[in-house]
């Protein structure tokens, strides 16, 4: 991990990642830009360290891939070293490490340009909001070199684009642009070229200024409640909502909102 500055986290020091902090965002860059970023078993291994050792007082993580690429995908010159066995092992690492992601204590934004690939696409998935700039492409291009999805793609995907296209995806290698990804779900804004980290910089200060009980009930308990049978659904939403209203951050902002101290909700004019 390359020091940032002198509050970077503390991942490691291969320089797989470029680790920074401003303010309350820790922004993580993958850095293998002569490979495209793709993911061999070091770098994922740090964003897991980097996600188990998050700083407490950081409201929210930006992902990126330094160079014109966030990701080519699984490193493929070292997939041909696993047998079986090395195999499923290698595949539950990076289970664990995107999980670590998407179960991550705060917010995480990927910014996404050029190459999302594979497993690159499977990383970004793991992030709960995805810029992305017009140089954007997203492929699985997986049956072309005989393998499979490894890295949770089977499961978070579909959830995002639905079985049927993630099918097409895979049987045909279809490339699709950053607009079409946008209205299929891949990404939920699409800038100008070159502002994809700015604006995911803007998100993830504004996500870091939302009371940290909320958003670890959208993090944690939406997913569940959106997958949960209705009554389910409805009863963990009451308890979720309980617990967040008696939280005494949440009669504070309340207090100002009424005390009128703090912005309104408005559009932008
Ligand atoms: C099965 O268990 C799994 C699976 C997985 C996840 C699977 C996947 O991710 S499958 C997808 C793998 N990725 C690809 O097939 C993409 C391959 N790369 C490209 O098509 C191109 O490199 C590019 C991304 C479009 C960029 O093109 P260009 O800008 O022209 O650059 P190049 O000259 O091609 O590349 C420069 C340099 O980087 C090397 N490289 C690029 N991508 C990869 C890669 N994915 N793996 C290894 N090396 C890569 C390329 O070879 C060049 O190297 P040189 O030495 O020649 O300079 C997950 C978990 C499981 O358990």
């Amino acid at each position: 991990m390359t020091q940032g500055n002198a509050e970077t986290a503390d991942a490691g020091a291969s320089g797989l990642l470029r680790i920074e902090r401003a303010d309350r965002v820790l922004t993580v860059g993958l850095n293998r830009p002569a490979k495209r970023n793709a993911l061999n078993d070091g770098i994922i291994l740090e964003i897991g360290e980097c996600f188990a050792s998050l700083p407490e007082d950081i409201g929210a993580v930006v992902i990126h891939g330094i160079g014109d690429h966030f990701s080519s995908g699984l490193d493929l010159s070292e997939l041909t070293e696993h047998d079986a066995t090395g195999g499923l092992l290698h595949s539950q690492m990076w289970h664990r490490v995107f999980d670590r992601i998407q179960y991550s204590r705060v917010p995480v934004i990927a910014a996404l340009k050029g190459a999302v690939i594979g497993g690159g696409l499977e990383l970004a998935c793991s992030a709960h909001i995805r810029v992305a700039e017009p140089s954007t492409y997203f492929a699985l291009p997986e049956g072309q070199r005989g393998i499979f999805v490894g890295g949770g793609g089977s499961v978070r995907l579909p959830r995002l684009i639905g079985v049927a296209r993630m099918m097409d995806m895979m049987l045909t290698g279809r490339v699709y642009s950053a607009t079409e990804g946008a209205s299929y779900g891949f990404a939920q804004y699409v800038t100008e070229a070159g502002n994809g980290l700015g604006k995911a910089m803007e998100l993830a200060t504004k996500v870091a200024s939302n009371a940290p009980l909320t958003n670890f009930a959208v993090l944690q308990a939406l997913p569940m409640i959106a997958e949960a049978n209705p009554q389910t659904g409805l009863l963990m939403e009451s308890l979720m909502a309980t617990v967040a209203q008696s939280d005494k951050e949440a009669k504070r902002r309340i207090r100002e909102f009424l005390e009128h101290k703090t912005a309104k909700v408005k559009p932008k004019s």
